[in-house]
């Protein structure tokens, strides 16, 4: 199985499981959030499902546009009945490295807002360790203005390397859809990291505005496996 039929099967079980209609849907970034789009377009179509989806990224917006679903906001959907969501990596205690696309602010703000957060993935993100698999480092996002004393003190605090993140069709820096900057940490592996209190000390750093750490968020994980079976992690 392809790691693109890997991500639907995944998506598709989500989707059938934790929607449910007249509910408010928050809709991750990334790859894999695009077939569960297209699931929920067609649960509307061939059931009238009646959902409010509230994007976290410029492509969630997108998606959820092109696919004729119903657009909300915060503003008027504070609560969300469940988010769902990509990730680049989940650990064994459900920790996640998300933000490998850049979009982790508002998704962060997106799933604190979600009764349930369920992530879906292919097996190349099912991990025991925080970057077993997922060789990127933790995204984070800063204030272009402070990148360079954040990398310093991030060093300094917890060793290892930050890179300022690229951007691929254009000359400098990846800009985020809020604006910012994103460092991408390549902690040490040999690290036993207590990732709450790392989360912690890294949002106390004057500049950074979010990490793609996320602890204690998730509820459930679906990954579509290899052999066409989807495996579930919970808490
Ligand atoms: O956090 C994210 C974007 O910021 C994505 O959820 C994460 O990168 C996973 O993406 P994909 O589904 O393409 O593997």
């Amino acid at each position: 199985m392809s790691l693109n039929e890997a991500k639907k099967i995944a998506a598709y079980r989500a989707v059938d499981e934790w929607v449910k209609t007249k509910t408010a849907v928050g809709i991750g970034s990334g790859s894999t959030v695009v077939f569960a789009v297209d699931r929920l377009a067609e649960r509307v179509k061939q059931e009238g499902l009646e959902v409010v989806c509230v994007p976290t990224s410029f492509q969630a917006r997108q998606l959820i546009v092109e696919n004729n679903l119903v657009l909300g906001d915060l503003d008027r959907y504070p609560k969300l009945d469940v988010a769902i969501d990509g990730a680049d990596e989940v650990d064994k205690d459900m920790v996640l490295i998300k933000g490998g696309g850049g979009c982790l602010l508002q998704e962060k703000i997106v799933a604190s807002c979600a009764e349930k957060l369920i992530i879906i993935a292919d097996y190349t993100k099912n991990s025991q360790k925080l970057g077993e698999q997922y060789k990127k480092g933790v995204p984070i996002e800063v204030v272009p203005m402070a990148y360079v004393p954040i990398r310093e003190k991030i060093q300094q605090l917890f060793g290892g390397e930050l890179k300022l993140r690229m951007a691929v069709a254009k000359a400098g820096p990846c800009v985020t859809d809020n604006g910012n900057f994103i460092l991408d940490w390549h902690f040490p592996q040999s690290a036993d990291f207590n990732w709450t209190e790392v989360n912690r000390d890294l949002l106390l750093i004057p500049g950074v505005v979010e990490t793609g750490l996320f602890v204690n968020m998730a509820t459930k994980a679906y990954f579509g496996m290899a052999d066409g079976s989807v495996k579930t992690q919970e808490k």
